[in-house]
């Protein structure tokens, strides 16, 4: 299991120093859509041209104008790019298409989508890379958690790799262990620690079993 790490409330020179601690524990550096609407797509750029060896996902949660934006953050150097599944089909086969051309991967973020398993297999079906499932901040600041959503959809999707995020923390990691997601996707639970990267160790430890 791969350990993505989601920046989220940080400007470009925090996020590199925040990543120079953690960089031998993550795969994947996530730019948050917050980093991106406060400093646009530079800061995909930034965070590529200091960690190349690292993939960066860049959080655009898109809605429309699949191919488009794809394309967009594809130019500032994202290796993956977040479409939601709420969206059009239409949408998400722009974004697929456009990510074959440039050599990129897509990731479906199912964040508020009621009918989980049904959605899950609609989108599996247009050949993208990753679901994640995804309670956001509002939701878990009322003690949700995406977990059961997790089993859901590891029962349905057969091609696309399946991911995990919402206020994950190192004593709840186990539990999204359990339910065998291939990437893991931490952001507070790891920013907002002290021993940033002592925990991030730790996680890395226990994604690999
Ligand atoms: O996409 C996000 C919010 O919309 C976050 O990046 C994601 O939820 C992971 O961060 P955290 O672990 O702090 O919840």
């Amino acid at each position: 299991m791969q350990l993505q790490l989601a920046l989220d409330l940080v400007n470009i020179p925090e996020a590199i120093e925040l990543v120079k601690e953690v960089e031998p524990y993550v795969d994947i550096v996530e730019i948050g859509t917050p980093i991106i609407i406060n400093e646009g797509l530079h800061a995909v750029k930034a965070l590529k041209e200091a960690f190349p060896s690292l993939q960066v996902l860049a959080d655009l949660k898109i809605m429309d104008a699949g191919g488009y934006e794809i394309m967009k953050a594809a130019e500032a150097g994202a290796d993956i790019i977040t479409v939601l599944g709420a969206t059009d089909d239409s949408t998400i086969r722009g974004a697929v298409d456009e990510a074959r051309k440039q050599n990129k991967k897509i990731m479906v973020d199912m964040i508020n989508v009621k009918d989980i398993a049904t959605r899950a297999k609609e989108i599996d079906a247009l050949g993208v890379d990753y679901i994640c499932v995804h309670t956001g901040y509002d939701l878990q600041a009322a003690g949700k958690n995406s977990f059961e959503e997790l089993q859901t959809i590891k029962a349905v999707v057969k091609n696309a790799k399946t991911a995990v995020a919402g206020g994950i923390k190192l004593h709840t990691l186990q539990e999204a262990i359990s339910a065998e997601p291939d990437l893991v996707i931490v952001g507070g639970g790891i920013t907002g620690a002290d021993n940033k990267s002592g925990v991030a160790a730790q996680m890395r430890q226990m994604l690999r079993g």
